[in-house]
């Protein structure tokens, strides 16, 4: 079996071992691949199985590749691969979807947080000895948040939406839920499902959880977020196409919108003209939010499961 690894640096910088899918078959790993289709098509020539984590499959890939009747996605998120034109070729199609359900949930957390109490910002005022030439004992530099009390709108409550919504109970905040599979037994007198228009007119803080799917694309535009009540916090580490990146900027930029703190956008790595960037109410990390060792780790053994078991003829984790 010919295997190609089309973009596996940032699941393994060097941390990890490929020893197990080495094993597997002939195998050719590159650290990345240019989103161009004839570079792609190139190197995944006559291989019969095919990882990418981002490195986009189009249409034009899938047709080119004669072999090919396995992708693996590096992700939970799979919206890199065309998955119909897949599905027309027979070519299994699997994804990762549990490995980072605690880091990603984590890291979203720590995004609010981050919002409310602007730890890194005091840090760099404190190191840059705006503390030792204040007046007083104490000094902030924006508004601080309590979170209890306030409610969070989850788009998306699947593994991680649930997580989040763990967490943000915990911390004594309201959930609404937003899914297209409500599941009614996790409601309880602090966490209700509720429709998407409910969520924009009465979440303090709006939390994207939801794939991005056709339907999904764009869900975070200007009339949403009028709806939205004033001050809103956004919050997005699942993908950066779930939101209209100038409509948000000009939101931010007027107030409408609180605060945003987003470890995903729409083009990565991100442009130096992106309209998000260099806004002082608005975070942005480079999509780390499933990069701890431990989660990419649980990847890395899943994702070779998934070519072991297609093998075997049991595939799992299969997207279509
Ligand atoms: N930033 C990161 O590092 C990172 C890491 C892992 C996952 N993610 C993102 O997080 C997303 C969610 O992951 P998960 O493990 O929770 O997946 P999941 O499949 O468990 O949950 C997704 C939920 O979204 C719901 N959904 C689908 N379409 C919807 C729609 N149109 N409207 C409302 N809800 C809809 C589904 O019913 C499901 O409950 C992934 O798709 C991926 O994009 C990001
Ligand atoms: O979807 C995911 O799992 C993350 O984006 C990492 O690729």
């Amino acid at each position: 079996m010919k295997i190609v690894v089309l973009d596996g640096y940032c699941l393994n910088p060097g941390d990890l071992s490929w020893d197990d899918l080495n094993a597997i078959g002939e195998t050719v790993i590159y650290d990345r691949t240019e989103y161009i289709d004839s570079i792609i098509i190139n190197r995944i020539g006559d291989a019969d199985a095919v990882y990418t984590n981002k490195t986009p499959l189009s249409k034009a890939v899938l047709d080119a590749a004669v072999n090919l009747k396995f992708i693996g996605v590096l992700a939970t998120g799979y919206n890199v691969v065309d998955t119909l034109t897949a599905a027309a070729k027979n070519i299994t199609v699997t994804n990762i979807p549990t490995y980072g359900t605690d880091s990603v949930a984590q890291m979203a957390i720590a995004l609010l947080l981050e919002l409310c109490h602007h730890v890194g910002a005091h840090n760099t005022a404190v190191q840059n000895g705006e503390w030792e030439h204040n007046n007083d004992w104490c000094f902030w530099k924006y508004p601080l948040i309590e979170l209890s009390g306030k409610t969070i709108g989850i788009l998306g409550f699947g593994r991680i939406g649930q997580a989040v919504g763990r967490i943000a109970q915990s911390l004594g905040m309201k959930i609404l839920a937003f899914d297209r599979f409500p599941n009614k037994t996790f409601e309880n007198d602090r966490l209700k499902y509720a429709s998407i228009d409910e969520i924009f007119s009465q979440a303090d803080v709006i939390s994207l959880h939801c794939p991005l799917f056709p339907d999904t694309t764009g869900i975070i535009n200007a009339e949403n977020i009028n709806k939205m009540k004033n001050g809103v916090f956004i919050i997005n580490n699942s993908r950066g196409g779930l939101i209209i990146e100038e409509d948000l900027a000009k939101a931010l930029k007027n107030g409408k919108v609180g605060g945003a703190a987003l470890d995903v956008i729409s083009t990565e790595p991100i442009k130096g003209n992106n309209p998000l960037l260099n806004i002082d109410n608005c975070i942005i990390t480079p999509h780390i939010s499933w990069a701890p060792k431990e989660s990419r780790q649980r990847l890395m053994n899943i994702a070779i499961k998934n070519l072991t078991c297609y093998i075997a003829g049991t595939p799992q984790n299969t997207v279509i």
